[in-house]
């Protein structure tokens, strides 16, 4: 019999940990594991070994950055590198200077960036250079996008903040939250209607390129087209949040994977290489708004930490030379296949939206293109979906309002097991 995810040890740590932190965690979802999140002792390759020893194959990846899976070989010797040297410098190193030419050459060419150390901290530094940018204040954002835990975005917000049904927060003034206007995702008249009404006075707008925080939901080419047309025509900027997408889609991301291109892109997770950052790119007028060459303020004791940008090096590196792309979208693609196979069977309606490596499963559902109809979905069977599965040893994420997410060690006999067991716990949690 194989140990289980959650098992003495776990429960004895949240025992602890739930006089510690306010609902037992550090980050929301996390304690959406029941009935108690399992404690992680290492990680390696597609695996996460828990305290109880247990062996889970990992299809969150950290909720996203572990693109390469854990522990991969170069961003360990790179970390290893660059700690030998020293870890905090509160001066540049040559690390930043190569990241950043590396990520503009895909994202920005000729374009500023600004490292920072959260995907939180680039889009509140995003919007404020926006509205530096345009002398305007409000900003719109679509239904179920998350953006961070700040204020500004913490308005019909998605990930952990619908799961836990406090989309808008308490402790965001109300004055703050009128500044964001909030429009459904893919809704080009609504779109239209909100530009026809406040154009004038939007100074940036700020949306998921694919929304991986209300499940997956991919965009409507014509969605994008027009936010690029309405953006550029009345004079707010376009702010593509690409936390998840950069460098997830493909090395240009979204922009790349769409055809698109944003005003402001902002980028989090994978370019750290699992250490915590942010960033925000634009073209040389925007940027240089920020301090210390411009008035939109910006700083950060931790900006372009020296360990992060080696570990970020390394993984830009390992994704130009290894088979990422094709290994986790095939990976994504066998999970998607063999879901659809137990549910076909069903006659159950269903979706699964899948974009490279990334995607979800709505039962109960025909269609989701927005955050509305992905909380329409049987949030109760993927929950037991969830369970069945980390009790086989697989985990994916506890709510339905989050992504699956594949990587490069999802391949042979750990993607073997994530199939099998994705297959036999949908057996299970349908009765079929
Ligand atoms: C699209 C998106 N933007 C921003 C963030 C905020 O990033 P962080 O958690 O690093 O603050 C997240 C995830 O948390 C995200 O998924
Ligand atoms: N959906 C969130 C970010 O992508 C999940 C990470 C977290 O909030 O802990």
């Amino acid at each position: 019999m194989e140990a289980l995810a959650s098992g003495e040890k776990s429960r004895m740590l949240f025992e602890r940990a739930k006089e510690l932190f306010p609902g037992s965690v550090n980050s929301p979802v996390r304690a959406a594991v029941k009935p108690y999140p399992f404690y992680v002792e290492r990680g390696e390759g597609a695996y996460l070994y828990t305290v109880d020893g247990a062996r889970i194959v990992d299809l969150v990846l950290a909720y996203g950055p572990l693109i390469l899976g854990h522990k991969h070989p170069r961003v360990l010797e790179a970390i290893e590198e660059a700690l030998a040297r020293g870890w905090l410098y509160g001066a540049p190193g040559e690390a930043e200077v190569l990241l950043a030419e590396k990520i503009l050459g895909y994202v920005k060419k000729g374009g500023m960036i600004r490292f920072v150390n959260s995907g939180t901290e680039a889009t509140m530094t995003a919007i404020r250079l926006a509205r530096g940018y345009t002398g305007r204040d409000l900003i719109l954002k679509f239904d179920g996008c998350y953006h961070g835990s700040h204020d500004a975005v913490l308005v019909a917000a998605g990930s952990a903040a619908a799961h836990y049904g406090v989309p808008t927060s308490a402790g965001v003034p109300e004055a703050v939250a009128r500044l964001t206007l909030v429009s459904p995702y893919n809704d080009v008249e609504a779109l239209e209607r909100v530009f026809a009404d406040y154009g004038d006075r939007i100074a940036g707008v700020i949306v998921e390129p694919v929304i991986a925080n209300a499940g997956v939901i991919p965009p409507r080419r014509e969605f994008l087209t027009a936010l690029q047309r309405l953006s550029r025509e009345s004079g707010a900027l376009l702010i593509l949040d690409e936390v998840v997408t950069g460098f997830r889609l493909g090395l240009e991301g979204a922009q790349g994977y769409f055809n698109i291109e944003g005003d402001i892109i902002v980028l989090g997770k994978i370019i750290g290489g699992g250490f915590p950052v942010g960033a925000v790119a634009g073209s040389r007028e925007v940027m240089s708004l920020l301090t210390p060459q411009g008035k939109v303020f910006n700083a950060g004791t931790f900006n372009a930490h020296p360990i992060t940008m080696a570990a970020g090096l390394a993984t830009l590196k390992a994704l130009e030379e290894e088979p990422v792309y094709r290994v986790s979208r095939e990976a994504a693609k066998a999970l998607e296949e063999a879901a659809s196979e137990v549910l076909d069977r069903t006659g159950l309606p269903y979706t699964i939206n899948r974009v490279e490596s990334m995607m979800q499963l709505f039962i109960g559902v025909e269609e989701v293109s927005n955050a509305a109809q992905a909380r329409k979905a049987d949030q109760k069977l993927y929950v037991k979906l969830h369970e069945e599965m980390l009790r086989r040893g697989v985990f994916i994420a506890p709510s339905n309002l989050e992504a699956v997410f594949t990587g490069l060690p999802h391949q042979s006999e750990a993607l073997e097991i994530a199939v099998e067991v994705l297959r036999n716990s949908l057996k299970t949690v349908l009765g079929s």
